[in-house]
């Protein structure tokens, strides 16, 4: 499986073509644009957000409400784009006089892009590194969440952190699916109320004084087998494929599986899962300290991972930066933003590692179709239960 993502930020669509998804996978356009709403409603964002209402059309691959194992294409306008379409013109010639960007923001890709891309104007580097992308890689991640239903796995993000304020509240063992409806009322996505109530102030905080914030979500997977990924090389280990995901989001800047950071700070007597068995249960894990993962494989618990998202980079109080047309000190570039964007990273994080787990699942078991997945799905935790 593989996709591409096209589109500028203020350009007319987004545009993502998906291949290898199985056929017969049911499919409603409902589906994808629920998870594109989850996407836009977080506290804390900009202006943009009240312009777009993110919506997908599906050009190929879907029909009668099933995918037919050929490409797919998804497109979502920007709503925005009429008040672009001579500035984002592809024609030459404008009738408008363009401004050009020349002061960089710090912590954007302003900076390297332009010099990379020998682009005078910033505005041609900032379009593309613009999380907007995000919306075509959330509908991607509709569909690979589709999948994973269909098999028994389920994917979840919720915000742990918001700043420097923290949830104490960690996932119920067993049946997370109160706690995930708690998080989907909350305008953080935070499951305590309490915590949430703090989160939405220290946003308001931050926008009060031009500033912004960042934060950490967590993502966890259930119903994933024994055995997804591998210790045979480096890049099929399972835990190396998930945190490049993550890492792919625009402002993450670390990733936990597990304990993650703080296990190098423990003794191995607190860090490592003691293993049992029982009749009831088979093979099962004491605790879950690993995240699910050992040795670049699913080890049949949850897998638990987190991201860590810097705070946004535009300010509306800007930061100190040089215009690249004179290399005389000015104010970076500032029109408007978003002053957090944590809560919608979450979301975008159960997109990126379903995909990921969505392919992994098809690396293992294959198929052209649904019923042949499941069937191999099937037969294969028949085996892991009875070893
Ligand atoms: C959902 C989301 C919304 C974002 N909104 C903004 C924004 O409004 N302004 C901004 O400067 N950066 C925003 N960012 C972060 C930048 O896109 C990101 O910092 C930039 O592309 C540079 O990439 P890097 O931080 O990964 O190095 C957002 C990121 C995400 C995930
Ligand atoms: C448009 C989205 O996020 C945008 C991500 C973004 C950035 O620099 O990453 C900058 C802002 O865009 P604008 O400059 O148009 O206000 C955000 O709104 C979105 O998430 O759909």
């Amino acid at each position: 499986m593989r996709y591409l993502t096209a589109g500028e930020s203020h350009g007319p669509a987004l545009t993502a073509v998906i291949e290898g998804i199985p056929a017969n996978l049911p499919l409603a356009p409902d589906l994808i644009n629920g998870e594109l709403a989850r996407r836009q409603m977080g506290y804390g964002r900009g202006g943009r957000m009240l312009i777009e209402k993110d919506q997908v059309e599906i050009l190929s691959g879907i029909r009668n409400g099933s995918t037919l194992g050929s490409p797919i294409t998804l497109q979502i306008r920007n709503r925005d784009w009429i008040n672009w379409e001579k500035i984002m013109s592809p024609l030459s010639g404008a009738e408008i006089e363009i401004k050009k960007i020349t002061r960089p923001r710090p912590g954007h890709a302003d900076l390297s892009g332009s010099i990379k891309y020998q682009q005078g104007d910033m505005r041609n580097i900032l379009e593309r590194s613009s999380a907007r992308e995000t919306a075509a890689r959330v509908a991607v991640g509709a569909i690979a969440k589709g999948l994973l239903r269909e098999i028994g796995v389920f994917v979840w993000g919720h915000v742990v952190a918001l700043g420097n304020v923290q949830t104490g509240k960690t996932i119920p063992d067993g049946e997370p699916s109160e706690f995930f409806n708690q998080v989907e009322k909350s305008p953080v996505r935070c499951g305590d109320p309490e915590t949430s109530h703090k989160m939405m102030f220290a946003i308001d905080q931050a926008k009060a004084t031009g500033d912004t914030l960042g934060g950490i979500f967590e993502i966890m997977i259930a119903g994933i087998p024994i055995g997804l990924g591998s210790h045979v090389h480096w890049d099929r280990k399972l835990d190396g494929r998930l945190a490049c995901a993550l890492m792919s989001i625009q402002g993450i800047k670390g990733v936990e599986i597990g304990l993650g950071f703080q296990s190098a700070r423990l003794p191995g007597s607190q860090v490592h899962d003691e293993i049992g068995y029982s009749q009831a249960k088979g093979l099962y894990r004491m605790t879950n300290r690993a995240g699910g993962i050992e040795g670049g494989m699913s080890n049949g618990e949850p897998i638990v991972l987190r991201g860590a998202m810097k705070p946004i980079p535009t300010l509306i109080k800007p930061l100190n930066t040089v215009d690249m047309e004179n290399k005389c000190p000015v104010q970076a570039q500032v029109e408007r933003s978003d002053v957090c964007a944590v809560p919608a990273a979450s979301v975008i994080g159960e997109a990126v590692t379903a995909w990921e787990i969505a392919q992994l699942v098809l690396e293992k078991f294959g198929g052209d179709t649904m019923a042949e997945l499941k069937e191999r799905m099937e037969e294969y935790r028949k085996y892991v239960k009875q070893v």
